[in-house]
């Protein structure tokens, strides 16, 4: 391996599940195929703390599980310290699993509550011989000591210990084979803010003493902020964005990221920054969307080059479209919004209702944008909901609906999300950066805006 090859390189990883495969569930056609993982590529530098981030569900876990081969990968690469992992045996998998380590969200469902602590951490010890067995009770110690419990807690069981302390007895089980690499899944995710400080400092302490590499996932940026060097975002099986962790909290980022980084309790009261609030929850990765996954939630969606739209209003032109489309027949979809009248008789109030139940201004600042607004909405105030929905289609129309971005250094910087010498950019899959579609934001500082 050369200086520059990573500790752990990802290629074209894809993890698809089958939610069922019961002779029922094919006979009436309820298979369904999930992919959780959707191709990723990814490296990971030895002795660095990678961020993976993303809402529950986005399938951080899948990714983190299939390149340990914990869960099998439906296809792609990976290859630890430049030997291939995917095509190994499960024998000759043994020696991974002592160089890598996986540290489970919750501690009580991966510590077996019937056996004392000694017996918990010692396990390992056993397993791969790591120490001969009149040692193995002093390494027990030392290791109890290494995370900050006490060698007497040794006696003790899983559920005599708090949450913080459940998780320092996952990590000194984790540290007993001598690791090199820990995938560390939602470590603090359970715990009290003050405890997941302390152990996040741990985490450190351990990485500074033992040269370790992490891969920690979180559903939340605040978590990783002080202790990733760099960050990957996850959104539906995709990574959206990899940079160094001061790029992804200052500076251009993926709207994405923008939203995960404005849900950060912030603690100063003075501060005016706006919260982005994502509508609903990731869409079923049984049955992703068009284009760029996130169209359907991105606060900031790229607008038709023709018209001179600002973000927010386009958005709303767009929940409106997939209200529409979402009605799927019944003409009656937009009288259950609160403030468009259910009343037949006020059908020509209706137009300036729907407008405002989602968010579009009464008039459009461009007149041809506004036009084919209007025309659209008359059909929808008279309940031709097909027309409307067509109207708008072909009105309204959205790189972001047909064109999957790809995930491309639009400024300086390589792939991996390292800095050049001389630049700030890293991999973003958003088509908001790509000059390609410079012509429907005529004003980059605007969208860019956070
Ligand atoms: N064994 C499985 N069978 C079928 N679908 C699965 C399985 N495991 C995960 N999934 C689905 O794959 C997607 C990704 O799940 P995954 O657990 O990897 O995401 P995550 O980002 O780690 O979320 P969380 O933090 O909630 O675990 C989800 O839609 C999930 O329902």
């Amino acid at each position: 391996m050369s200086d520059r090859d990573p500790l752990l390189r990802i290629e074209g990883l894809e993890k698809r599940y089958t939610t069922a495969d019961g002779f029922l569930d094919r006979l009436l056609g309820t298979v369904q195929e999930v992919t959780a993982v959707d191709g990723v590529d990814l490296e990971i530098d030895e002795g660095e703390t990678l961020g993976l981030v993303g809402e529950s569900g986005c399938g951080k876990s899948s990714l983190a599980r299939s390149l340990l081969r914990l869960t099998e990968p439906t296809a792609g690469s990976v290859t630890y310290r430049g030997t291939e992992v995917t095509d190994r045996s499960r024998a000759d998998l043994r020696s991974l699993r002592t160089d890598v380590q996986y540290v489970f969200q919750d501690p009580l469902e991966s510590l077996n509550p019937q056996l004392p602590v000694a017996d918990i951490v010692g396990e390992p010890l056993a397993v791969h011989e790591i120490v001969p067995p009149e040692d193995r009770e002093e390494r027990v110690a030392e290791l109890l000591e290494t995370v900050g419990l006490r060698a007497s807690h040794a006696t003790r069981y899983p559920h005599e210990f708090s949450g913080g302390q459940r998780q320092r007895i996952g990590l000194a089980r984790a540290l007993a084979v001598e690791p090199e690499f820990i995938v560390l899944d939602e470590p603090v995710s359970a715990l009290d803010v003050s405890v997941q400080a302390q152990l996040l400092n741990l985490l450190e302490d351990l990485q500074a003493e033992f040269g370790l590499t992490y891969l920690l996932i979180a559903h939340d940026l605040s978590v990783i902020e002080h202790v990733a060097d760099r960050v990957a975002v996850m959104y539906l099986g995709d990574i959206v964005e990899i940079g160094p962790t001061e790029d992804l909290f200052a500076g251009d980022v993926h709207p994405y990221t923008a939203a995960l980084r404005s849900a950060i309790p912030e603690p100063d009261p003075l501060w005016d920054g706006d919260r982005i609030v994502l509508e609903g929850d990731v869409p079923s990765p049984a049955d992703p969307p068009s284009g760029c996954r996130f169209h359907t939630r991105c606060p900031i969606p790229v607008p038709p080059a023709e018209y001179d739209l600002d973000p927010e209003t386009f958005r709303g032109v767009l929940s409106l479209r997939q209200r529409l489309a979402d009605a799927d027949g019944d003409t009656d979809v937009l009288a259950g919004l609160e403030s468009v009248s259910p009343d037949p008789a006020a059908a020509e109030d209706r137009p300036a209702a729907i407008r405002e139940a989602f968010d579009i201004p009464a008039e459009l600042r461009d007149e041809a944008a506004d036009d084919a607004l209007s025309n659209a909405l008359e059909a929808a105030a008279a309940g031709d909901v097909d027309a409307a929905r067509e109207r708008l289609a072909a009105a309204f129309s959205t790189p972001c609906e047909t064109d999957r971005p790809d995930l491309e250094t639009h400024g300086d910087g390589d792939k991996n999300g390292d800095e050049d010498a001389d630049g700030d950019g890293h991999p973003i899959a958003c088509h908001r950066f790509d000059d390609a579609y410079a012509e429907h934001l005529p004003d980059r500082s605007e969208p860019r805006q956070r």
